[in-house]
């Protein structure tokens, strides 16, 4: 895997408190579409700043394109960086916004017009050239910055959540304009977003950082099927947790006590029996069933409390009629089901006694923290 950019050991710490990224490793493909996701504060903008040149990290190294970036400003180095409010210039134009940065870096008038006019064709908005940038919409806006940013070809491109002004339909497709815009140009694209939606529809791989620390690097796909950890599990996309202990785990399998039951044939876990771990069960992998019959979590039964119907989903909150308290583990107050509307729905409403079931297959296990 040849890697575009890498970081080793990076640290970023502004006071005494703790540091706002701590000790990250990072290796992201040339060429790739990366994502760097978590809640506010989690040190998302602080990590592209050092990426960029803004900010110099307390300790450790970062590599671009084979290149020790210690010391280089940010014109000195192969990144261009678009910044949540663009910041393209008002009083010009799409074509002067565009080759500002040619400009300053003295290419000729008449080369920088035949560099605008194949950016203006790769952003999908030849004509436009002459138009003041005050006069376009707010999702032409977003490509105008960044054919100014891809302008003085950079090999990393460095986004930082430049879709939040944006109203949720065109957030959705320019979420396709950015990941066929990355994929035509074949540069390095480092799109930092607190949106996991966003993060798992266009990227190549994601890193989900918490709290200053990568937490996991992974394809979309296996960040949502096998989170690593409890917090991958709750902050991508939406999870059951059910509480629990360990009972057993072997080379084959593994069994946790929860409070509606013992749950065997679990992926084997590298945790020893006794640890508190909880089983995390997503939604569209609940199914309905009668509500009896508990043993090993066959069903547990619940009341719906809310039912939203989405069309080709009924969604469910239920409460279960036991809270299942696993011994000393926390119990579950609430479980969320997501239901095909395949026709065979039986008739349901707020108040109803009905069964949520799930399989060993269905649930990740993953230590408590
Ligand atoms: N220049 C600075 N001086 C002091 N503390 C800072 C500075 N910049 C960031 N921080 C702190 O570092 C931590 C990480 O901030 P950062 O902006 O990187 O998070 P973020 O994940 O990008 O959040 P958001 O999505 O809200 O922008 C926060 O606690 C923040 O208050």
């Amino acid at each position: 895997m040849s890697h575009g950019v890498a970081l080793d050991h990076v640290t970023m710490r502004f006071g005494a408190g703790p540091a706002a990224v701590d000790d990250v490793d990072l290796g992201i493909e040339a060429g790739s579409f990366f994502s760097i996701l978590g809640p506010s504060g989690c040190g998302k903008t602080t990590l592209l700043r050092m990426i960029g040149g803004f900010l110099e990290p307390s300790q450790g190294r970062i590599v671009i394109g084979g290149q020790d970036m210690a010391g280089k400003r940010p014109e000195q180095r192969p990144t261009a960086m678009i910044f949540q409010n663009l910041a393209l210039f008002p009083l010009m134009t799409v074509a002067e916004n565009i080759g500002f940065g040619l400009e300053v870096r003295g290419i000729k008038a008449a080369d920088r017009r035949k560099r605008v006019a194949r950016l203006l064709d790769v952003i999908a908005l030849p004509g436009i050239a002459d138009k003041k940038v005050t006069d376009l919409s707010g999702g032409q806006r977003q490509r105008v910055a960044i054919a100014r940013a891809l302008a003085v070809e950079p090999q990393v491109l460095l986004l930082d959540e430049p879709l939040s002004a944006l109203d949720l339909k065109l957030r959705q497709h320019m979420r396709a304009e950015l990941r066929s815009l990355q994929k035509r140009t074949g540069v390095t694209f480092i799109y930092i977003t607190h949106d996991q939606g966003e993060a798992l529809a266009m990227s190549d791989k994601v890193a989900v950082m918490s709290a200053g620390r990568v937490q996991q690097v992974a394809a979309p796909a296996e960040l949502y099927d096998r989170p690593r950890t409890a917090f991958v599990a709750g902050f991508v996309g939406e999870a059951n947790r059910i509480p629990g202990r360990i009972m057993t785990c072997d080379a084959g399998d593994a069994t946790v006590e929860t409070g509606f039951g013992p749950l065997a044939g679990l992926a084997p876990v590298p945790l020893p029996a006794g640890t508190r771990a909880s089983l995390f069960v997503r939604p569209e992998r609940m199914r309905l069933t009668a509500a009896e019959g508990l043993g090993a979590i066959g069903a547990i039964p619940v009341l719906v409390e809310d039912l939203r119907f989405e069309g080709p989903f009924l969604h469910l909150v239920t409460r279960p009629i036991e809270a299942g308290a696993a011994a000393g583990a926390g119990t579950t107050s609430e479980i969320v089901a997501q239901l095909v509307n395949d026709g065979n729905l039986p008739p349901l409403a707020r108040g109803v006694r009905v069964g949520l079931a799930f399989g060993p297959a269905d649930a990740v296990v993953l230590a408590d923290e």
